[in-house]
């Protein structure tokens, strides 16, 4: 096993060796010891010396008693948080103003509770020793004694920065950085950078140690969720981390470099640094698909955070369920630029004026005419409002009405006053066949509704959409009740922009109806998570959160909200973005503080982006900074290689990025006779992986039109559990069959890709699927095909 140090991380003063070979059983690979890219590379070492190896335990023995010490604090504030949530819970009555204040303390309480039971594993992980014999424990989160005496300092802390940026050529004031491993509360193994042997105390030098921590978190079986990573954070990383708060920060690069760990990472630092600022605007993480989200969504947990709103792209338009997938040509059309104007066209269309002359309506036996220039009048006047559709519609009714009425009077020839013309003008508000004539000028309208009735009509089509052509407008058909896409939501959203709330009592009661629900399920699942050990009544919990706009959590108002401007948006896989998809998620942060987080050479939708300056520069003109990644933590080099040739046939110029390890495992390619055995030999191939395969996770990817097919043979010929993308448990199984676009920025220890050739014919972007699909595996690669390989992976 190599790992090779290729940026962040540079070799530094002392051993560097692998502290995991104290409960290894095998030795470590010897590493073959090239240097690509001009890239350090730190050798695994040599079994270690009996002296060296007492040192070791010394030191890990030295440990434990702090480690302990700490749980012990942990324990107790738990207990006294536990004791006093109770008695809270239990308190009636009082003033108003008492009953706030308890209300707050609950609220607060329940978050440190909530805090202090995610931090357990791995609470502190690292010791830092200073030149003027302080020393300093960092870990999840800071610690104090009733004393107000500092016993560890939380990962985020400035004073914790040296554990990250510490570097041979820098050191600062350092004397030793030590990683610790802990586990279940006791200390496994410690792993030491010393940054000047002299100051050191005699007999520390024996516990010199390298990388074995990352080397640890590389190596380790993947669960099908994605790990913190606190412990083990690389300096390039930091800087993206701990880069300020304001503007555009966006991160490319290729895959395994980090970028979705360091973005989440990012997210709790930001919440933590700016916790007064984020605390009540809160944090927006925006994924690929639900399955991304439900990958990655332990990571803020476990990090003490769980404010954070995770959505994708077709859920961030409240009571909107995107269900049906769109052809790659239509999500390209619904995703166009030019897709803003048509929905505002279609709004101004539906303005409309009398064009086939006056219409006659009877009120009250009086025959009242509503003549072209009135109704041109009163949509001019609430045009000028500027004001929403649903909204500017009052004024229009309002002008309507006040015509309607100064007709009636002039009708019926009484000079009228002030308040009779208002009793006029009720009435005629009143009056169904006002109703429907206001109804045809100006209708109240949902988004769901404009579009749908847009979508479903040739002609409407044709007068908002003339800037399209006439195939591309015909690919916007769509049945009417039919379900929504992915493509149709940003659509959607821009629709609700420019119509504005409706004031429809129905629908206010609806969403009263919808967010009263959501609060009894958060009453339910936070007792659930507290544990509390003495018992509470939910009911009571769910009547504490029922109805207090104030009480409910920032993540949840933020959820229920389609108009919420978050304080901070993350952007994930964000090439995957249409134009339209980047004006949804821009409006969620109005203060334009951002982190867009992916890699241009994975670009897998035909409406994603070709550049980020293509898709950023109409948003915030010069305004946006770039950090880059470039150490693949993921994918070993030899399999790299192969990536790299895929790449090379994308675009030469496109870097791969290097590889932190090797493992001496070639990928393995299986040539099938006929496509008719295809399926058995993936079973075949599979069954031969699963002892080596362990607890960890396997990976079958398919071109979609397999995917039935695959996942029937796999579940019948299989002994294991066998899921697939769109179930909720697929990352429980120990084997998982996906489309690439599904397992975009997943992970999994084994990958079997099905039929490379395919998956490259399957679209436009087959090339950067396959790229995609080889750069999934942290271990081993296999590739089965019965059609020839492409002569990208044959050389
Ligand atoms: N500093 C680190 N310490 C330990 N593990 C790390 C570190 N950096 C990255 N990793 C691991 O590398 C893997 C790849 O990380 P991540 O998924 O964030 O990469 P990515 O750049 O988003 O990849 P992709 O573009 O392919 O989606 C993850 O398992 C992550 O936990």
């Amino acid at each position: 096993m190599t790992i090779r140090s290729a940026g962040p991380k540079r070799l530094r003063k002392g051993n560097l060796i692998d502290a995991e070979n104290r409960r290894a059983e095998t030795p470590p690979r010897v590493p073959s010891g090239d240097s690509r890219d001009g890239a350090e590379h730190l050798k695994a070492a040599p079994a270690q010396t009996p002296p060296a190896r007492a040192a070791h335990d010394d030191a890990v023995d030295e440990e434990q008693p702090y480690i302990t010490r700490l749980y012990e604090r942990l324990d107790e504030l738990k207990s006294r948080l536990t004791a006093r949530l109770a008695t809270l819970y239990r308190e009636h009555g009082g003033t108003h103003a008492s009953v706030w204040d308890r209300e707050a303390f609950v609220a607060r309480d329940v978050e440190r509770l909530e805090r202090l039971g995610s931090v357990d594993r791995g609470l502190c992980f690292g010791r830092l020793d200073f030149h003027d014999a302080h020393t300093s424990y960092i870990g999840r989160m800071g610690l104090a004694d009733d004393d107000y005496e500092q016993l560890l300092v939380d990962w985020r802390a400035p004073a914790a920065e040296p554990f990250y940026r510490a570097t041979a050529a820098d050191p600062g004031d350092l004397v030793r950085r030590r990683h610790i491993q802990t586990r279940l509360r006791k200390v496994l193994a410690v792993d030491d950078e010393v940054f000047d042997l002299d100051a050191m105390p005699a007999g520390g030098q024996g516990t010199l140690r390298g990388e074995a921590a990352l080397l640890a978190a590389l190596t380790e079986a993947r669960t099908g969720r994605m790990s913190d990573i606190v412990a083990t954070i690389q300096a390039e990383q930091d800087r993206i981390i701990r880069s300020p708060l304001g503007g555009v920060l966006v991160v490319q690069g290729g895959p395994g470099t980090g970028k979705t760990v360091a973005a989440l990472h990012r997210a709790a630092y930001l919440l933590y640094t700016h916790r007064d600022r984020l605390g009540s605007s809160g944090v927006l993480v925006v994924g690929p698909n639900r399955t991304f989200l439900h990958y990655i969504d332990q990571v803020l947990p476990s990090l003490g955070e769980t404010g954070v709103v995770l959505s994708t792209v077709g859920e961030l338009v409240p009571g909107v369920e995107a269900a049906a997938d769109d052809p790659a040509d239509v999500a390209v059309v619904k995703g166009d630029a030019r897709m803003a104007e048509v929905v505002a066209a279609a709004v101004r269309d539906r303005q409309r004026l009398l064009t086939g002359g006056a219409v006659e309506l009877k009120v009250d036996r009086v025959e009242l005419t509503l003549a072209p220039p009135a109704v041109r009048a009163a949509r001019t006047r609430a045009r000028r409002a500027r004001k929403p559709h649903n909204v500017a519609r009052r004024v229009f009714v309002r002008e309507l009405l006040n015509h309607l009425a100064d007709e009636q009077a002039r009708v019926l020839g009484e000079s009228l006053d002030d308040d009779d013309l208002a009793e006029i003008r009720a009435d005629l508000a009143g009056e169904p066949s006002v109703a429907a004539v206001v109804d045809e000028l100006w209708p109240a309208l949902t988004p769901e509704r404009l579009l749908g009735e847009l979508f479903a009509s040739p002609s409407l089509l044709a007068t908002a959409a003339g800037d399209l052509t006439a195939a591309e407008r015909s690919l916007l058909a769509r049945e009417p009740g039919a379900a929504w896409s992915t493509a149709d939501v940003p659509l959607l959203d821009e629709a609700a922009e420019l119509l504005g709330e409706i004031d429809d009592p129905d629908e206010a009661a609806r969403l009263a109806r919808q967010r009263e629900e959501a609060e009894i399920q958060y009453a339910r699942d936070l007792l659930d998570e507290l544990a509390l050990e003495i018992p509470v009544d939910p009911s009571l919990v769910a009547e504490r959160y029922r109805g207090g706009e104030a009480r409910r959590s920032v993540a949840e108002r933020a959820g229920l909200d389609r108009s919420w401007t978050f304080g901070h948006v993350i952007v994930d896989e964000a090439q995957e973005l249409s134009p339209m998809a980047w004006r949804m998620v821009m409006r969620r942060a109005a203060a334009r503080s951002m982190t867009v987080v992916g890699d241009i050479a994975q670009t897998g939708a035909a409406a994603g982006a070709r550049s980020w300056a293509d898709v950023l520069e109409p948003h915030v003109p010069g305004r946006w900074r770039q950090e880059a990644l470039t150490v693949n933590y993921r994918t070993p080099s030899e399999v790299m290689d192969l990536a790299g040739r895929v790449l090379a046939a994308i675009d030469p110029a496109l870097e791969v990025p290097t590889s932190v390890r090797s493992t001496g495992e070639a990928p393995r390619v299986v040539p099938v006779w006929s496509s008719l055995d295809l399926v058995s030999q993936v079973a075949a191939e599979i069954t031969a992986e699963l002892p080596a395969l362990g607890a960890g996770r396997l990976a079958v990817l398919v071109p979609a039109g397999r995917l039935d097919e695959v996942f029937g043979g796999l579940a019948d010929a299989l002994p294991v559990a066998v899921s697939r993308a769109s179930t909720t448990d697929a990352l429980d199984a120990a084997v998982t069959v996906l489309t690439v676009g599904q397992a975009k920025g997943l992970e999994f220890d084994t990958v079997v890709v099905v039929e490379p050739a395919e998956l490259l014919a399957e679209s436009v972007r087959g090339a950067t699927d396959l790229y995609v699909a080889v750069t999934r595996p942290t271990q081993r690669l296999v590739l089965v095909h019965a059609e020839p390989l492409p002569p990208m992976l044959t050389s």
